[in-house]
């Protein structure tokens, strides 16, 4: 379970852009988070998994408030958070194995993963998941031989390598064409059932949200304006968490997380 209360962020001196945030996410459910660029939806992700520092607020996951951890407290809980991410995040020259066992980074010994020398038992489950998710023949080709879709189920199978107690998956469809994000969706909803695993997806394509998630939430201005199953979400929901955004702008657009990303690189 996790539990958010009173969580705001601050960047610098600037507003608050979460704004006394109260979420719970029970075990095995799948969650969307859709709202206009700048509703704070990636923030709240970041400040799950403390990539970025929440201002105050608390932030429980399975009974340990993640907010006051430190230093060796922090990673350890931290390896208990699977992240996916929109770009995908992989490190090129490195195999789809090599990838993947970084996943186990905060489980082992820094001179086992320097040189890559990965337990046995690490290796069966690296085949054991990358069958489950279609890329066991792929192991040791190049990450960036690989389609998008491709790349996507590294992302996931590292997550899930870590053994975590939550997925936390940042707008991971929007570097795909339609049908390959349908099957990531489809792969995320099955994941969340056979492992039991609660995941948070942010999203900007609200169809979607509807088709693949049990519950969305739609964040404006840094809080959450709705919280429902997708048949709630009706229009005038939609057009109070979109107010002001062009419809064509609504769905698919490249999200200021993607354009920051891409600025940085
Ligand atoms: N590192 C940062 N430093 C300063 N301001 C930031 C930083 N990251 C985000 N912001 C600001 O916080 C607000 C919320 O951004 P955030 O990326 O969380 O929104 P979002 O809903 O995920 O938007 P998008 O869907 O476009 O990614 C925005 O006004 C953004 O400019």
């Amino acid at each position: 379970m996790l539990r958010i209360k009173e969580l705001v962020k601050r960047y610098g001196d600037e507003k608050a852009v979460l704004k006394n945030l109260n979420l719970e996410v029970p075990g095995e459910s799948v969650v969307s988070i859709i709202g206009a660029s700048g509703a704070g939806k990636s923030t709240l992700l970041r400040c799950i998994n403390k990539l970025v520092e929440p201002s105050s607020g608390s932030i429980e996951l399975n009974g340990t408030e993640l907010t006051k951890l430190e230093g060796k407290a922090l990673r350890l809980a931290r390896r208990r958070i699977g992240m996916v991410f929109q770009g995908f995040n992989l490190i090129d020259r490195l195999t789809v194995m090599e990838n993947v066992q970084s996943g186990r980074l905060g489980y082992l010994p820094t001179w086992r993963a320097m040189t890559r020398r990965y337990p046995q038992e690490d290796i069966d489950r690296a085949f054991h998941l990358m069958e489950r998710v279609g890329i066991a023949h792929y192991a040791n080709k190049r990450a960036d031989e690989l389609s998008g879709g491709e790349r996507q189920r590294v992302g996931v199978v590292r997550a899930l390598m870590q053994e975590p107690e939550i997925l936390l998956a940042d707008e991971p469809t929007a570097s795909l064409d339609p049908k390959t994000s349908k099957q990531i969706m489809e792969l995320l909803r099955a994941l969340a059932s056979e492992l039991h695993l609660p995941v948070l997806i942010n999203i900007h394509n609200v169809n979607e949200a509807r088709e693949y998630t049990q519950r969305i939430v739609g964040m404006r201005f840094g809080r959450i304006i709705f919280d429902g199953k997708p048949g709630d979400l009706n229009q005038d929901a939609m057009d109070e968490i979109y107010a002001g955004v062009p419809a064509e702008e609504r769905d698919g657009a490249q999200s200021s997380t993607h354009l920051r990303e891409v600025a940085a690189r």
